[in-house]
């Protein structure tokens, strides 16, 4: 049953059959006593699809993901599951597979006993039973392990049992909240890929809650970035990227700088006129959000000689703040005109307190507004 749309959250939202297949959030609000925790959030998740919900801490991801688990009380909006409004229904009723932070697996029940939990719950016959415990051990490769207990395994194969648990019940929709926090960066890097090739096997509307942009771009189909409460952009991870909404999720996602600009003839203007940059330098793209802005990605700019230096007004002086060594590249923050810009520089690069920087060509991008 898989249905086929538009991914691009500008064709003006789900359409009849997403919102009959898939998940669908109107306008949600949750509060807790007087905290709102999220106000005015609206997402669709299509079948197959995968939607990450990524943020600050204290921004409202996990709070959405418990709503549309019936976990928390909805102070407003809708939730609709496979074509049922379910905001009001029981949790358990939603036929929803929830796989919360830190791993939560039964110790005192082996692999295959955790995987039949929810099946067991629902009253599925043991033969039946017995089928589906073996597609989910093969789905997550756990069958050579079916009959050790959680003590007996790694974090990661414990995170995989999880998320077997919550696939066995053939859930519609799976909610994943911070799946892959709890592990180490090594083993969570293998794991995200094998993530990866799991929810491309299921049917199910997945939406992943994640403070790792690394995760939420590489598993998400689709991102909603929330920032205290509220959706800031939901769109695809390229489209985050290369057309952020504003300066938050430019830093958020990438880290990147987006600076106000203005056009004149053959030059971008910014930091009141303090750099004058060719136009002919510029990757020149639309945007959908605004007035005219210079987005720098940690790539868009480089480091001159002081002798090379143009004084055209094309290279900007900044103080350099923090060098940092990542062994491939000199990390440097610096500062001009009340921003801090990041750098990415070959390692042998000289770096004294100051530096000269010019973008470099076609990797700065000046997104200039459809007229
Ligand atoms: N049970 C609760 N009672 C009162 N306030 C709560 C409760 N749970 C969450 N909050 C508040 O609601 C807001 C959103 O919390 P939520 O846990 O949804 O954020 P989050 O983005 O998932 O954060 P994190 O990334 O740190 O897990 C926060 O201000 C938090 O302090």
């Amino acid at each position: 049953m898989t249905t086929t749309v538009s991914i691009d959250s500008r064709s003006g939202g789900p359409d009849g059959a997403v919102r009959a297949a898939g998940l669908a959030v109107d306008d949600l609000n949750v509060r807790y006593g007087d905290t709102t925790a999220v106000e005015g959030v609206s997402l669709d998740v299509a079948p197959a699809e995968t939607v990450a919900v990524i943020g600050p801490s204290g921004c409202g991801k996990s709070s959405t993901l418990r709503a549309v688990a019936g976990l928390v009380p909805v102070a407003g909006g809708t939730i609709t599951l496979a074509g049922r409004d379910v905001t009001s229904l029981d949790p358990a009723r939603r036929n929803v597979g929830l796989v919360p932070q830190n791993y939560a697996v039964f110790p005192h029940m082996t692999v295959a006993a955790n995987i039949a939990y929810g099946l067991r719950a629902r009253g599925v016959p043991a033969s039946e039973r017995r089928v589906r415990v073996g597609e989910m051990l093969d789905l997550t490769r756990l069958t050579e392990l079916a009959e050790r207990r959680p003590d007996q395994l790694s974090g990661g194969q414990r995170q995989r049992v999880a998320l077997a648990r919550a696939l066995a019940i053939r859930p519609d929709t799976l909610l994943l909240d911070e799946p892959l926090a709890a592990l180490d960066p090594q083993l969570r890097g293998g794991l995200r890929r094998e993530l990866s090739g799991m929810l491309a096997a299921t049917e199910c509307a997945t939406l992943i809650v994640t403070h790792d942009q690394r995760e939420a771009l590489s598993l998400g189909s689709r991102i909603l970035l929330l920032r205290d409460g509220r959706p800031v952009q939901f769109d695809t991870p390229r489209r985050l990227w290369d057309d952020p909404a504003d300066a938050f999720v430019a830093d958020f996602l990438s880290g990147a700088v987006l600076l106000e600009a203005e056009r004149d003839h053959d030059h971008a203007v910014v930091m009141d006129g303090r750099w004058r940059i060719p136009i002919r330098e510029l990757d020149v793209r639309p945007t959908e959000h605004g007035s005219t802005r210079l987005l720098l990605h940690h790539d868009g700019l480089g480091v001159v000689d002081e002798e090379e230096t143009p004084d055209d007004g094309s290279a900007l002086v900044a103080e350099v703040e923090h060098v940092e060594f990542t062994g491939d590249a000199l990390h440097l923050t610096v500062r001009a005109g009340g921003h801090a810009l990041g750098v990415r520089v070959p390692p042998g690069t000289r770096v004294g307190r100051s530096v000269a920087l010019t973008v470099n060509p076609g990797r700065a991008a000046l997104l200039t507004p459809n007229p």
